[in-house]
């Protein structure tokens, strides 16, 4: 059997599309236009990639984009300088603090600092806790846009067996809630999980989000289950380099149902998740009917 294979760039185009249609109806009707404000610690390459592609996204969109460029020794107090004023700009209705930052700053303490109504990341403490209690919050974007695909190709997960390989604020946990909230059996698999193979090859959906490349491979996979891989892995590949995932892609397609490919899966609807929560963001802040099929 070889898997179907689920096309998040192509999804995300048309998340994109729909938020572009949301942002011509805010800005023709309510003379609204979104905006969203990314602020970068630092130089990382790789940051440096993902800001540039958000920016460029956002502006496809129709929606305002701000950069925030700070060097690498900006102190903690001038982050949160910017993020006080950012909170306090009515043409802002998205924050968010590319991460990981500089191990000078307290992560925790700068994104609490945000107001949890802009925050399109969904870290927040106050989100957290929405979502952990099922009430209407700001979701992770990675995680979002991991449900939605789910949902697209199974209409309901009800019942079914998750297993979510990694336990990171910003990915594993967040989507195991999601998955609860669907009404999987979840299970959390970590770096200290016994007989990890025995538990993904119970899943009927597996979420790979541990940062090892290709260290899922096909016999851990359930036959016909759907792989969701999370995983963004730069390698050596002869003389250049090359993204892989979490899972080992090759097996695992011999032997699940539908799997996700890296690039081309998760990581596009990541930022299509984040400008649609950019988009419910400024909704929310003008007391207007939420977009649909946007939420979780
Ligand atoms: N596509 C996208 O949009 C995004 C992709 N990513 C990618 O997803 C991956 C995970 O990111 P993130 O959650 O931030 O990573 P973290 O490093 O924060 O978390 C990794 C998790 O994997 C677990 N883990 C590590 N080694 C093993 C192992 N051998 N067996 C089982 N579990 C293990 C860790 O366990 P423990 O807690 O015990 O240490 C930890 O919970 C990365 O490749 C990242 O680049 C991240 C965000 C967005
Ligand atoms: N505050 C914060 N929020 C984040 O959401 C966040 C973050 N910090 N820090 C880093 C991680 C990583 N992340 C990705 C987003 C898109 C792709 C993506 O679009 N990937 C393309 C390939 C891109 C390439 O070629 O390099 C793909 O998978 O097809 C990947 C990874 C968001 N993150």
């Amino acid at each position: 059997m070889t898997a179907h294979i689920i096309d998040g760039k192509a999804f995300a185009a048309q998340v994109r599309a729909r938020v572009a249609d949301q942002v011509a109806m805010l800005k023709d009707q309510h003379d609204l236009t979104p905006g969203l404000a990314v602020v970068l610690v630092g130089e990382d390459p790789a940051s440096q990639v993902y800001v540039r592609s958000k920016g460029k996204l956002t502006v496809e969109v129709g929606m305002a984009s701000f950069e925030h460029r700070l060097d690498a020794g900006t102190p903690q107090s001038d982050l949160l300088a910017l993020i006080a004023r950012l909170n306090a700009d009515p043409e802002i209705h998205g924050i968010l603090v590319q991460l990981p930052l500089p191990s000078h700053i307290d992560s925790d303490l700068v994104i609490n600092a945000i107001d949890p109504a802009k925050d399109v990341d969904g870290f927040h403490i106050s989100n957290v806790g929405l979502l952990g209690t099922g009430q209407k919050s700001m979701v992770p974007c990675t995680p979002l846009g991991c449900l939605m695909m789910l949902r697209a190709h199974h209409g309901s997960l009800s019942g079914m067996n998750a297993v979510v390989v990694g336990r990171s604020n910003i990915v594993g946990k967040p989507m195991a809630q999601l998955l609860l909230g669907d009404s999987c059996t979840v299970t959390i698999a970590h770096s200290r999980s016994k007989d990890l193979p025995a538990i993904c090859r119970g899943a009927d959906i597996l979420v790979a989000a541990v940062g090892r490349p290709e260290m899922i491979p096909g016999d851990w996979v359930k036959p016909g289950a759907t792989v969701i891989d999370v995983g963004i892995n730069r390698v050596a590949h002869g003389d250049k380099t090359k993204l892989v995932g979490d899972v080992h892609f090759e097996s695992a397609a011999q032997v699940a149902g539908a799997i996700t490919p890296v690039p081309g899966g998760v990581g596009p609807m990541t930022i299509a998740c984040l400008l649609a929560n950019t988009v419910t963001a400024a909704c929310r802040a003008h007391g207007l009917p939420e977009p649909e099929g946007l939420t979780a």
